[in-house]
């Protein structure tokens, strides 16, 4: 507990040797800029809600702490859940593991997962889902509300744990370039509940004064022919509808971020960009801090929620996923990362994920709406995006859409 972290790089040769490492109740994160295994937790805050100066006083508390408990060079790591109103949990590893980024294309050895389910119920109903959707676009014409992201789950009943190490290096290998993870959402150390992830976005990351976001929005499924494929991301790009979409999220963030930096930087349009199974449209955007001391928990915070995972106006659109959606989030859209003291972290978006309990798994997944949307193509749009989740567990589902209209 009291002993001082190990060196700052860990002794594996490859990012991918820490996930060997992973066991229950410890925390992974990598991204492109680094991998981190946290083992055990030594100092936890479970926040009364997820406002930003609540989660900035358990962040200088943690450290606080730790430091008086001799930990050299503390790390928070965490999940911030969707709704501000909700707890956050915030916590230092007993022992923290680094690498850097893998350059040599390696990835790590897996073993298929052959998830024996007993059932998998889809929590709404897809009906629920495209009546939700079209009681959107409704609110479009009726209120102020421009975009509202809509989501809903599978509920996978497995009967025992799924193996969080196994899935987690499957969803490395499909998607090594992303921000993947899985981090202990359990009472306690032995409890083997967790979040695990592959999300494609960066809310943030800071490095020094510099601040990097990579909001993604505007979505189309991928092909497994290659030539369909290559149309649907050249469709993407000239898509109004979901130019629009991006456009939303875009602004929202250079609204929030422009006021806390010194330079921003924001390119003309957008780029596509692949995951396994999806094409985005996305933004990098690039600024330099006013306030250095301002940590990279404190910038994410001050951007959560944005409207990739809530919409626009903010409180319109958190109403309307209150009333339409029929499900509580937890911490699905909201963020995973970590934070050091110099204040340098990253916080990515909890998408593409699933919470293993026990004896079930939830899957996610939500799409943005806006006017112009169909409930069918969001309903379908949701369908592939929890489609990485259940590859990588190796399960098999189609809605059954005989009840649904749109
Ligand atoms: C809410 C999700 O995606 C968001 C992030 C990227 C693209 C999105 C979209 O195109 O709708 C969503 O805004 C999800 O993947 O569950």
């Amino acid at each position: 507990m009291n002993q001082p972290f190990p060196a700052r790089l860990s002794p594996f040769q490859a990012p991918w040797g820490l996930l060997e490492g992973l066991g229950t109740g410890d925390a992974f994160f990598s991204s492109p800029a680094i991998t981190l295994l946290g083992r055990g937790i030594a100092h936890q805050r479970r926040t009364a809600d997820a406002r930003p100066t609540t989660l900035d006083n358990a962040a200088r508390e943690l450290f606080d702490t730790a430091r008086a408990r001799g930990h050299v060079d503390p790390v928070i790591m965490g999940l911030i859940p969707f709704d501000h109103a909700d707890s956050a949990r915030l916590f230092v590893p007993e022992e923290l593991l680094r690498a850097e980024p893998d350059t040599s294309g390696a990835r790590p050895a897996t073993t298929p997962l052959d998830t024996a389910a007993r059932s998998i119920t889809p929590e709404p109903a897809p009906e629920h889902y495209c009546h939700a959707v079209d009681s959107a676009l409704t609110l479009f014409d009726a209120t102020a509300l421009n975009k509202v992201v809509l989501a809903r789950s599978l509920r996978v009943q497995t009967g025992a744990p799924i193996d969080a190490q196994a899935l987690l290096k499957r969803l490395v290998s499909i998607n090594p370039q992303g921000y993947n993870f899985a981090l202990p959402t359990g009472d306690s150390l032995d409890d083997t509940a967790s979040l695990v992830g592959a999300s494609p976005e960066l809310l943030i990351r800071r490095e020094g004064h510099r601040v990097i976001a990579n909001p993604l929005a505007g979505s189309i499924a991928r092909h497994d022919d290659a030539g369909e494929d290559q149309r649907r991301a050249e469709g993407l790009c000239v898509s109004d509808k979901d130019l629009r979409e991006h456009a939303l999220v875009v602004d929202a963030i250079v609204a929030a971020l422009q006021p806390l930096c010194r330079t921003l930087n924001v390119p003309e349009g957008p780029e596509v960009i692949g995951t396994d199974r999806m094409w985005h449209l996305s933004t990098t955007l690039e600024g330099e801090l006013a306030d250095p001391s301002m940590t990279s928990l404190a910038v994410a915070a001050a951007l959560h929620p944005t409207p990739a995972v809530c919409g626009t106006p903010w409180r319109d659109a958190h109403q309307a996923i209150k009333s339409l959606e029929g499900f509580e989030r937890g911490y699905f859209t909201g963020l995973v990362g970590w934070c050091d003291e110099t204040g340098d972290g990253e916080w990515a978006i909890a998408i593409r994920c699933a919470e293993l309990s026990t004896d079930h798994v939830r899957v996610f997944a939500g799409a943005g709406v806006v006017p112009g949307s169909s409930p069918r193509a969001e309903l379908e749009e949701t369908a592939a995006k929890m489609r990485t989740m259940l590859d990588a567990m190796g399960l098999d589902y189609e809605d059954d859409t005989t009840d649904t209209t749109a």
